[in-house]
C-alpha cells in the first residue's frame, strides 16, 4: 500500500483577476477551493491513475473538514489525526504572474505527534510512504526523521518531498526517491544552481549518498532523473499552462504509480514528466486521460553512462 503523509494540509484557495495591484480593492475573475498540500495531492493524482493510497497527516477545523469531505468524495482512504485549531489556507492568486501565500499551519501537540508516529509503525514491509510539503511551525524538523527511522526498521520504501534542513537530513536514510526542483537541489548543497552541468555534477552526489532515484524538476525544461548509473534528462510537452501548483507532486505520484505497476525506470520517469505536464496545463490537478495524451510528447534522451 502506498501512504501520503502531509504533516501541513491546506486549503488552496485559487483566485483569479485580470490584474492584481498591491493597496487596492482587487475583483476576482473565478476563484476554487481545492484540497491541497504536497502528500494530499500525490494521493489524488494517485487515485485518479487507478493506485490505491491512504493519505496521513493532521488536519483541523471547517478546512480540515473541508480537505476530509473533498477526498471521501473522490473515494481517497484516508486515516488523519484530528487537531485543535484550523488546517490553514493557501492563497494561491493568478495574475500575470503566479503568487502563492502559504499559510503557517495549526499548533500540534506532542500527543498527536505520538499518535501520528504509532500509525507509522503499523505499516509493513513492501509499503511506501511518501513524505510531503512542508512542516507546522510546531513540530521540529526532526519529525521528518523520526518517520523515516520507523519506516525504515519496518522495510518501508520512503519517498521524499519537502525542502530546507527536512530535506537534508532525509539524505542520509537513503530514500527511495527525491524530488527536488533546481532551486531545492541547490539549497541541499548551499549553493545556487545555474548550469545543466551542476545539475548534473549534485545529482549524481546525491546517488552517491545512497538515494535511490532522483528526479530534479525544472519546470517548463522538464526534468533529469538519476538511478545508478543512469541518467536521463525528459523534455516537457508544450502546452498552455493554467496552474502549475502540484505539479511537482503529480510528477512523484506519476512516477510511483508507473513504479507500483512495475513499469521500466524510462517509462516511469515518462508517466511523472507526462503527470507534472499534464497538471500544468490544467486548472486543478492532472486527469488520467489528459496524463495519456501527453506521455507520446515526453522526449527522453540518455546521458552516456556514468564512469
Ligand atoms: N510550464 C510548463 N510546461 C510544461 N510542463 C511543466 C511546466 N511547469 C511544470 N511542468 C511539469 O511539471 C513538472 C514539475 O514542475 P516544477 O519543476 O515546477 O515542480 P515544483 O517546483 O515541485 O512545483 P510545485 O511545488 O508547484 O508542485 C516539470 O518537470 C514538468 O514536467
Ligand atoms: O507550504 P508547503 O507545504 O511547502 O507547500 C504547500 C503547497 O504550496 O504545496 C502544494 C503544491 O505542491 C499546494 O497544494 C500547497 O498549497
Amino acid at each position: 500500500m502506498i501512504y501520503t503523509c502531509t504533516l501541513n494540509p491546506s486549503v488552496d484557495y485559487v483566485v483569479e483577476a485580470q490584474q492584481i495591484e498591491l493597496g487596492k480593492l482587487n475583483r476576482a475573475t473565478k476563484t476554487a477551493y481545492f484540497p491541497g498540500g504536497k502528500g494530499i495531492n500525490v494521493s489524488r493524482v494517485l487515485k485518479r491513475l487507478h493506485v490505491h493510497n491512504v493519505a496521513l497527516g493532521f488536519i483541523g477545523g471547517f478546512t480540515g473538514q473541508f480537505i476530509a469531505d473533498e477526498l471521501k468524495r473522490e473515494h481517497i482512504l484516508t486515516d488523519f489525526i484530528a487537531v485543535p485549531g484550523q488546517t490553514r489556507l493557501n492563497i494561491k492568486l493568478k495574475g500575470e504572474k503566479e503568487t502563492e501565500i502559504n499559510g503557517a499551519g495549526p499548533i500540534i501537540s506532542d500527543e498527536h505527534k505520538e499518535a501520528l508516529i504509532a500509525k507509522i509503525k503499523q505499516l509493513k514491509k513492501g509499503d511506501i510512504l511518501v513524505l510531503a510539503g512542508s512542516l507546522p511551525p510546531s513540530v521540529d524538523d526532526t519529525f521528518y526523521v523520526t518517520m523515516i527511522e520507523e519506516a525504515k526498521k519496518r522495510r518501508v520504501s520512503v519517498v521524499v518531498d519537502t525542502s530546507g534542513n527536512a530535506l537534508k537530513q532525509a539524505i542520509a536514510y537513503e530514500p527511495f526517491l527525491l524530488k527536488p526542483n533546481q532551486t531545492e537541489l541547490g539549497e541541499l548543497f548551499g549553493t545556487h544552481i545555474h548550469s545543466r552541468h551542476q545539475i548534473i555534477e549534485y545529482g549524481k552526489k546525491l546517488i552517491d549518498n545512497g538515494v535511490q532515484h532522483v528526479i530534479v524538476s525544472l519546470a517548463g525544461d522538464g526534468a533529469i532523473l538519476f538511478h545508478k548509473d543512469v541518467i536521463l534528462i525528459a523534455q516537457a510537452p508544450k502546452g498552455i499552462v493554467k496552474n502549475s501548483v502540484g505539479a511537482g507532486d503529480s510528477m512523484v505520484a506519476g512516477f510511483l504509480a508507473a513504479y507500483v505497476n512495475e513499469a521500466s525506470l524510462e517509462e516511469a520517469f515518462r508517466y511523472s514528466v507526462a503527470a507534472g505536464s499534464a497538471t500544468a496545463f490544467s486548472e486543478d490537478l492532472c486527469t488520467e486521460e489528459e496524463v495519456h495524451r501527453l506521455l507520446g510528447e515526453v522526449n527522453i534522451t540518455r546521458m552516456e553512462d556514468r564512469v
